[in-house]
């Protein structure tokens, strides 16, 4: 049973809570290190090969005490049983929403597993170079096609995992990605490829996604061309193209054989969806024993999530860091700063995950919050961030929290090539510049020693929170166990500000409003009755494609 929640605001938890945050505004991180040698010990969590330091957040004990109260309150302890038990989480569109499920073990999800052993069959046959081209050629490129969480995940894990080595006697691939709808990634990558030797995985939930469809038909054109057969050619379909959907109908339709189906459902979310069939190209870089081992690694997040009190709960302290920064301390903004190159597509996974999830304005019953919600996220590799925006955290006017992330231990594979010495020391560098500013950020120009007078323009305030997340190393599973955290992590907040992370009608509306416009597009003279920007910018259009005829 999914329970019932009133409206945050008017709780006494959390007029408590603004109370607090009112009286630690003027408590600076530095005064509370220095008062409390202890901070670090009870302000971190070590789990599933993660550890999550909270104690450069600007939080208090009694803060933190609040926040746990706060999130009995709000019944989470029941919220996480009915997301567990698959009950309709999702409200909006009637849905349970089971990305957890694609995680367990085979005796409880039959239907997952066999599914996974189809995936696993396909996988072995492209590595082993048993999957033959049209002409009998062995693929060497994989082209994902797919946008949103039919790209954004896959895309992520597939870069972050790519320095492991290939499962013994098998030949990876190279995998590429095409999502954007105007077609420059798809015009790019085909330049690069050979038709005999590509294969196309159409990857899309629905299967209805234009920006999908229209680079994979560009995909189908160019392979037709490329090899001199039909666009509707049997052969070609079987050989050059995987689909990927909780559609099978539609995937039929386009053209994709039975035996080229992969599937999943309904109750997986897209931008939860890498841990099924849509994780494929993770699965084309690790091998399938490694994508289990991803899929192990977010289920111990999984149980990890479950069974922790909340104090120790590492999803559900980060949610709660983000709710005070947000709704107490008024922090608009999140940087999101990997120091381990291989995550360099993580700030964008995030980006879709929280902000499509949580930025909401409405209750589950529909009224209108008097509270904010999901905060702006951006990010980019830390190291290059620094050279980038980090002017702005240092002594910018606005205070922004940020996540910074590294990785204990990198490079033992490479300790016989010529350069792990100096890729060692390369490592120690990211970790230090990673240290070192999260110190200065919370610290500001208490950090430095000597201590000396600054000239305004030098001077660093300091108090910009942080949390900073170590990864024992990136492995298939600590990358698991990171990516679940994060899930778990959005739904705990979710339930706190008492929203539907599941659906995203926000992004409906512009998908049917786009559908209209490129008839305006087409013909100008269908403008009429548009805002007038709209109709001088299409005319303006037009004009500029005549001129060029
Ligand atoms: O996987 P698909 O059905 O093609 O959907 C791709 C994407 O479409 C929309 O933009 C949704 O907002 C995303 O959540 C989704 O991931």
């Amino acid at each position: 049973m999914v329970p019932d929640q009133d409206v945050l605001s008017i709780s006494s938890l959390w007029s408590q809570l603004t109370q607090c945050a009112a009286q630690e505004k003027a408590l600076h991180l530095a005064d509370l290190f220095e008062a409390d040698e202890q901070r670090f010990e009870r302000f971190n969590i070590d789990a599933c090969g993660l550890l999550a330091d909270f104690s450069k957040q600007r939080m208090s004990d009694e803060a933190r005490d609040l926040l746990v109260a706060l999130a009995e309150e709000r019944q989470l302890r029941h919220w996480l049983d009915a997301l567990f038990d698959g009950a309709e989480v999702n409200c909006t569109e009637g849905r349970a929403a089971k990305h957890w499920c694609l995680r367990e073990e085979a005796g409880h999800a039959p239907q997952v597993h066999e599914q996974l052993d189809a995936m696993e069959r396909m996988v072995e046959r492209i590595l082993k170079g048993h999957w033959r081209g049209v002409l009998g050629d062995a693929i060497t490129d994989v082209v994902n096609v797919g946008v949103g969480g039919s790209d954004l995940g896959p895309l992520m894990a597939a870069f972050a995992l790519q320095c492991s080595l290939p499962p013994e006697g098998q030949a990876r691939p190279r995998i590429h990605f095409a999502s954007s709808m105007d077609g420059s990634q798809v015009s790019q990558v085909l330049q690069e490829l050979n038709p005999r030797t590509t294969l196309f995985l159409v990857s899309s939930k629905s299967f209805t996604t234009v920006d999908t469809l229209h680079n994979a038909k560009t995909a189908r054109q160019w392979l037709a061309r490329g090899l001199g057969l039909d666009y509707a050619s049997e052969s070609l379909l079987r050989c050059h193209f995987i689909g990927i959907s909780a559609n099978p109908r539609r995937m039929a339709e386009w053209g994709i054989m039975p035996a080229n189906q992969l599937q999943f459902w309904d109750w997986v979310g897209g931008r939860y969806s890498l841990w099924s069939a849509i994780g494929l190209p993770i699965a084309l870089t690790v091998g399938m024993d490694g994508f289990r081992e991803m899929l192990g690694g977010a289920h111990a997040m999984d149980l990890h999530c479950r069974s922790m009190p909340w104090q120790k709960n590492l999803p559900v302290m980060l949610a709660l860091v983000d709710v005070w920064n947000i709704n107490f301390l008024k922090i608009p903004a999140r940087a999101v700063l990997p120091y381990d190159g291989r995550l360099k597509h993580l700030p964008a996974y995030l980006e879709q995950l929280e902000m499509e999830s949580n930025g909401k304005s409405v209750s589950r019953a529909g009224e209108p919050l008097d509270y904010d919600t999901c905060p702006v996220i951006w990010g980019e590799v830390g190291p290059n961030a620094q050279h980038a925006f980090f002017q702005l955290l240092h002594q910018g006017t606005q205070p922004i929290a940020c996540e910074f992330l590294m990785t204990a231990r990198r490079y033992t594979e490479d300790m016989h090539s010529d350069a792990a010495v100096e890729l060692e020391g390369q490592h120690a560098l990211a970790n230090a510049n990673c240290l070192a500013q999260s110190r200065l950020l919370a610290l500001g120009e208490r950090a430095l020693d000597p201590k000396v007078a600054l000239p305004a323009y030098k001077r660093y305030r300091g108090n910009q929170p942080s949390t900073t997340l170590v990864l024992d190393e990136l492995s298939p599973g600590t990358l698991g166990a990171l990516l679940a955290m994060y899930e778990h992590k959005v739904f705990v907040q979710a339930v706190i500000w008492g929203i539907n992370p599941f659906d995203q009608w926000g992004v409906e509306m512009g998908k049917l409003i786009a559908t209209d416009m490129l008839a305006v597009l087409t013909d100008p003279d269908n403008a009429e009755g548009l805002d007038a920007s709209s109709q001088a910018l299409a005319r303006h259009i037009a004009r500029k494609q005549k001129s060029r005829d």
